[in-house]
């Protein structure tokens, strides 16, 4: 076991030190802090070094430094002492599923799950402790179960658009008939992804133009979103909803969609991108960026935005707002690998035209 001790010289003397009693149980404690420690920072390597994410390796450095912390209020000189590693009865018990992992996703969720356990058990035995800090471990666990949901939400993101650089928005103005061409126009272009975003027609014209989408795109590996309502993303079997700051949180949008859909979030700032990481988004718009023929905006998050986002997060991330052939190179200059547009196809006399154009531009970086 690694000693995860704090250095004598960092302790702080206005921390309290409870001493423990039972020297069987600042042996656990002892055994605990390290084994949780150990985990998250195996999670912050998996963070910081396979996903490339700032934010979330920034989420598990701060927790790790606040379990570090927690742990002080037990005097590390008792806990050094009581530490008997070779008549340890655990130490030699191995099962077979911990020397062989599949993946370093694997690693990652098998690493989370042994520092939830290990806070658990600090919970309960700091409990025997007079003033010990039970209700902070709790706090910690409760943490580790949020950081969670964000890596499994950016997994499940980053595995299903890998490949989708391109997404395109779609209103339901014209007919069912040339609304299902469009959309297997595009899919035969190569659009990553789809979304039928309609804010005038009547809950049933609007799920007959989602299960049109649905249908026009089943034989490729376009997906298919439903702007503002996950009932009607579950209703038209839809790959996923997308929800602004207004509407829904990712939270109560996921109570409808269940765990397999997506649920995209628009963003505006560094703030709420932030926050669509944490709640467990699995991708997110960033906008708007320039002026839109789609939508009117007071004002515009631009160009700087994208700058911040494309080092904050790993997630898969779409800029939108006013995007066009030509200030395309503009926008990838800032780092955005992905962009979601209406007016630049949609607007085209030829819009799968349009959209191939886009793709190969998005292609080149
Ligand atoms: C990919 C994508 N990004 C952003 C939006 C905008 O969503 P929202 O802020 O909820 O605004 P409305 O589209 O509902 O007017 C989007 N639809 N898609
Ligand atoms: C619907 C919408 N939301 C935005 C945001 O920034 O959240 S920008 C936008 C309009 C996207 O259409 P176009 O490519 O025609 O500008
Ligand atoms: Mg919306």
């Amino acid at each position: 076991m690694s000693a995860e001790l704090p250095n004598p010289s960092d302790a702080s003397d206005s921390k309290p030190l409870f001493s423990v009693a039972d020297p069987r149980v600042l042996r656990t404690l002892d055994a605990s802090l390290n084994r949780a420690a150990e985990g998250l920072r195996v999670v912050e390597d998996y963070a910081r070094f396979i996903r490339d994410d700032a934010l979330l390796t920034e989420q598990l450095k701060r927790l790790r430094h606040g379990l570090a912390e927690l742990g002080r209020v037990f005097p590390w000189q008792d806990r050094l002492a009581l530490r008997e590693t070779a008549s340890d009865v655990g130490v030699s018990i191995s099962t077979l599923s911990e020397t062989c992992r599949a993946s370093a996703e694997e690693v990652c969720i098998a690493s989370l799950e042994r520092s939830q356990q290990a806070l658990r058990s600090l919970e309960e035995f700091a409990k025997t402790v007079d003033g010990a800090p039970s209700a902070g471990f709790e706090r910690l666990r409760y943490e580790t179960y949020q950081i969670a949901k964000a890596i499994a939400a950016g997994q499940r993101g980053s595995d299903r658009l890998a490949s989708a650089r391109l997404y395109v928005i779609l209103d339901g103005s014209g007919s069912l008939a040339d609304f299902s061409a469009l959309v297997t126009s595009l899919c035969q272009a190569g659009v990553g992804v789809v979304q039928l975003r309609e804010k005038g027609l009547c809950d049933r014209a609007l799920v007959c133009f989602a299960r049109a989408m649905v249908t026009a795109a089943a034989d490729f590996p376009t997906l298919t979103i439903v702007n503002d309502r996950p009932d009607l993303a579950v209703l038209a079997g839809a790959d996923g909803v997308h929800v602004g700051q207004e509407e829904l949180s990712v939270h109560d949008a996921r109570a409808i969609v269940g765990p397999q859909r997506l649920i995209g979030v628009s963003t505006h700032n560094v703030e709420q991108l932030k926050q669509a990481v944490k709640s467990g988004a699995d991708y997110v718009g960033l906008g708007p960026t320039f002026p839109s023929k789609t939508k009117r905006f007071e004002s515009f998050a631009g160009l700087d935005f994208l700058r911040e986002a494309a080092v904050t997060t790993s997630l898969p991330a779409y800029a939108i707002g006013g995007i066009t052939e030509e200030n395309l190179a503009d926008v990838l200059a800032t780092g955005a690998q992905r962009i979601a547009v209406s007016a630049a196809v949609t607007g085209s006399a030829e819009p799968a035209e349009a959209a191939r154009r886009l793709l190969k531009q998005l292609a080149v970086r």
